[in-house]
């Protein structure tokens, strides 16, 4: 049994992680941080919580109140994970930070990218990159684990294997990605309104968007060399899910049953990772609430595209569940532990 404390436990990626760790049977929650909502039970915050997660919000001095835990999960928003994490790294405890803070190696980048300086170069330095199924390995030895985007998860699950074995040229990548609004967070804002959102769709960010750089990255890491790729969100009136959709000029000739032996080399050891069958396509509801990423390929022989869609939660696999997962493999706990639920249907 370890135990757990969360910090930015009121938003709603550590809402997600309070309600898996409620359930995970080697985790006891220490503390449940938070500025707004001191003093208030967690019930009353999170009504699907109540009578479960029987705490009461406190705010955390990150100075004093470290010493009894074994791991923080970090869920604040970017740039103010920073300070946070440097306290709890230089307190030699272990941390899975689930913004961006510590994600992009290269801080110049996240710098130009993130309009902030980074303020942490020794934790950025020793940070894993926390996308579980490739780097489970360097997960498990960490003291600090940068956990992997939304976007950014759905779109390297499916690419990282078919760049890291050279079954595609990492030429006019173009990877279209559609997200419920749970991924602007709790937080209000003008664009975020119901009256805006609902029964609309809209492109946002085209070439721009704060993700670019974690995705090409990782790529670039893959194919062994420096990665472009065309990237264009899109914000869907549904409350969580993503779906990625990633165009691939076939110049290789690459067969499906190709991609299939690849994937399965990856993935067929991996629960959380489905690939469908033949002409099936991942659906967001199909992996609602649950820690699953979903693939489907086609091969368009009319014009020679690969085509790969992706889903995922959000907040459980793009998020809480991922963090959850990285636990797991940080701590030696069944790689599932906590993350069996599946998505209701309908
Ligand atoms: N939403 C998503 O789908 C995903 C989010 N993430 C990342 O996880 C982190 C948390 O995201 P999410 O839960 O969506 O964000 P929210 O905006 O929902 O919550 C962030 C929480 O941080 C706390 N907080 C502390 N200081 C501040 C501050 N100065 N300004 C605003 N909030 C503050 C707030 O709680 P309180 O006021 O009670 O202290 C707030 O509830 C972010 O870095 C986000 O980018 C990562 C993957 C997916
Ligand atoms: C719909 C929406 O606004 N999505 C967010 C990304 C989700 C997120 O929280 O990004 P991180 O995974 O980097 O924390 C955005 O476009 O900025």
């Amino acid at each position: 049994m370890i135990k757990v404390g969360i910090v930015g436990a009121t938003g709603y990626v550590g809402a997600e992680l309070t309600r898996l760790l409620h359930h995970h049977k080697e985790v006891e929650i220490s503390f449940l941080d938070s500025r707004s909502y001191a003093g208030m039970d967690y019930g009353r915050v999170y009504p699907n919580l109540r009578n479960v997660v029987t705490d009461q919000c406190i705010s955390i001095n990150l100075e004093e109140n470290l010493d009894d835990i074994d791991l923080l999960f970090c869920a604040l928003p970017h740039g103010l994970s920073q300070p946070a994490v440097k306290k709890i790294y230089q307190k030699k405890k272990k941390v899975i930070d689930l913004s961006a803070d510590f994600r992009i190696k290269n801080f110049e980048t996240y710098e130009t990218w993130y309009g902030t300086k980074h303020e942490a170069l020794e934790e950025l330095h020793a940070a894993v990159y926390g996308l579980s199924e490739i780097y489970q390995d360097e997960i498990s030895k960490a003291q600090l684990v940068a956990n992997p985007g939304c976007y950014p998860t759905s779109i390297l699950l499916p690419l990282y294997p078919l760049l890291k074995e050279n079954a595609i040229i990492p030429e006019n990548l173009i990877i279209d990605s559609k997200s419920g609004i749970s991924g602007a967070g709790r937080t209000p804002a003008d664009g975020n309104l119901f009256a805006q959102c609902h029964e609309n769709l809209k492109a946002y960010s085209i070439g721009v968007h704060r993700h670019i750089p974690e995705i090409e990255q990782e790529l670039s890491i893959a194919a062994g060399e420096e990665i472009r790729i065309q990237f264009t969100p899109h914000l869907i009136p549904m409350t969580r899910g993503i779906l990625s959709t990633i165009y691939i000029p076939n110049k290789q000739e690459t067969k499906l049953q190709h991609i299939k032996e690849i994937y399965n080399s990856y993935y067929e050891e991996q629960p959380f990772v489905r690939l469908l069958e033949e002409n099936e396509y991942p659906q967001t509801k199909a992996v609602s609430g649950s820690n699953y990423c979903d693939i489907g390929i086609k091969i368009d022989d009319r014009t020679n595209n690969i085509i790969i869609v992706s889903a995922i939660d959000n907040l459980i696999k793009g998020a809480a569940g991922q963090g959850v997962q990285n636990m797991n493999l940080m701590f030696g706990f069944n790689i599932d532990e906590g993350l069996q639920q599946t998505a209701m249907w309908p």
